[in-house]
């Protein structure tokens, strides 16, 4: 079990994917209609071998992580002699944009709500926190979203210190992907989950990175596991300008869409723009604030080509 980086071989177990999926062991080949229904939802393109050969072991590495904690907190109680308080298991999902860090978070939602000890499982995305399309305006952060300085982190790490304190209903704002804003009318409540999944670009960034400033505490401060998904450069940006194609085919077509300038494009001239989005903005956000927040991670995915794992990464 070695990999190429020196770092990770002194920091991380690695399994290639047949060593990784013979770590289901106990929990079913198949899954059920309904399971299968959930996760055909999430993303028509998913393999199911993917789910069995990667998913899978990871919703039984993580079922025993979360019992391991769950029990810590009724030795603590008992110790205290108190009422266990219900605070959520949270586990972070960071990587780069268009990386898939959503499709993954929902495939965990879905595989973790199946186990008895955990039913409850929430999904947030950073998105939301972005400061409003007329703030970064104002702050002349249009060319800068994604970056740590466009989001609001002040409400950002309030957001994750209440759900963390076990409130029983924390809002959480929404992002849309078609006004390219945060929505005025609508958002999110999360009422004391078992398992809280928050998902995004930053959710590993900390004050050892100049460009987040020196507040603190931090989103990573809160979060009990975290994962990084990872690709190469290359398959990255292939990935951005595919899924901008699909939704020049798509939202954007919606003329409520903030790019629905873009609906009438020829494949060219969208493989182009997205292209030249990624290289101002996406790629130097990776290069800058996320890949060097990737080794602190307690599991790294890594893809390859079409999205397949390739190699996974478990902290020692
Ligand atoms: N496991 C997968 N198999 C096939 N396609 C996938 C998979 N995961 C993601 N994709 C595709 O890759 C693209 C990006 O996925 P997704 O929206 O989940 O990424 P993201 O990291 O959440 O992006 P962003 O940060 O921009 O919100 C989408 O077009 C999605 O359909
Ligand atoms: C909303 C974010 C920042 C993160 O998902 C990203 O999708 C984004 O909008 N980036 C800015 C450049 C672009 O439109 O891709």
């Amino acid at each position: 079990m070695t990999s190429e980086n020196p770092i990770h071989n002194a920091l991380y177990l690695a399994f290639n994917r047949s060593q990784w999926a013979e770590l289901r062991e106990s929990v079913p080949l198949t899954l059920n209609e309904p399971e299968l229904a959930d996760l055909r939802g999430i993303n028509e393109k998913l393999s199911l071998t993917e789910v069995t050969d990667i998913y899978l072991p990871l919703s039984r590495l993580l079922n025993l992580i979360v019992g391991a904690k769950q029990k810590r907190g009724l030795v603590l109680n008992e110790f205290l002699g108190r009422k266990p308080p219900k605070r959520p298991y949270i586990i972070s999902i960071a990587g780069s944009v268009a990386v898939g860090k959503s499709t993954t978070a929902r495939i965990l939602q879905a595989l973790l709500s199946q186990w008895p000890e955990h039913p409850r499982v929430d999904l947030v995305t950073t998105d939301g926190f972005l400061y409003p399309l007329a703030e970064l305006k104002r702050r002349g952060l249009l060319q800068r979203k994604g970056f740590p300085e466009s989001y609001d982190m002040k409400m950002l790490v309030e957001f994750i210190s209440n759900v963390k304190a076990g409130n029983e209903h924390v809002k959480s704002p929404l992002y849309s992907h078609i006004s390219y804003d945060r929505l005025t009318d609508d958002y999110q409540a999360i009422e004391q989950p078992d398992i809280l999944i928050i998902e995004g670009l930053n959710v590993l960034q900390s004050g050892q990175d100049s460009a987040v400033g020196i507040q603190q505490p931090f989103v990573s401060d809160f979060v009990d596991f975290s994962i990084y998904v990872d690709a190469e450069e290359q398959l990255l940006k292939k990935w951005y300008i595919d899924r901008f194609l699909q939704f020049r085919g798509g939202a954007f077509s919606d003329e409520k869409s903030y790019f629905h300038h873009y609906s009438n494009l020829a494949d060219n001239e969208a493989k182009t723009i997205a292209a030249n989005i990624w290289d101002s903005i996406n790629g130097p956000n990776l290069k800058l604030n996320i890949e060097p927040t990737r080794d602190r991670a307690h599991l790294i995915l890594q893809k390859g080509y079409d999205h397949l794992m390739s190699q996974v990464l478990l902290r020692k």
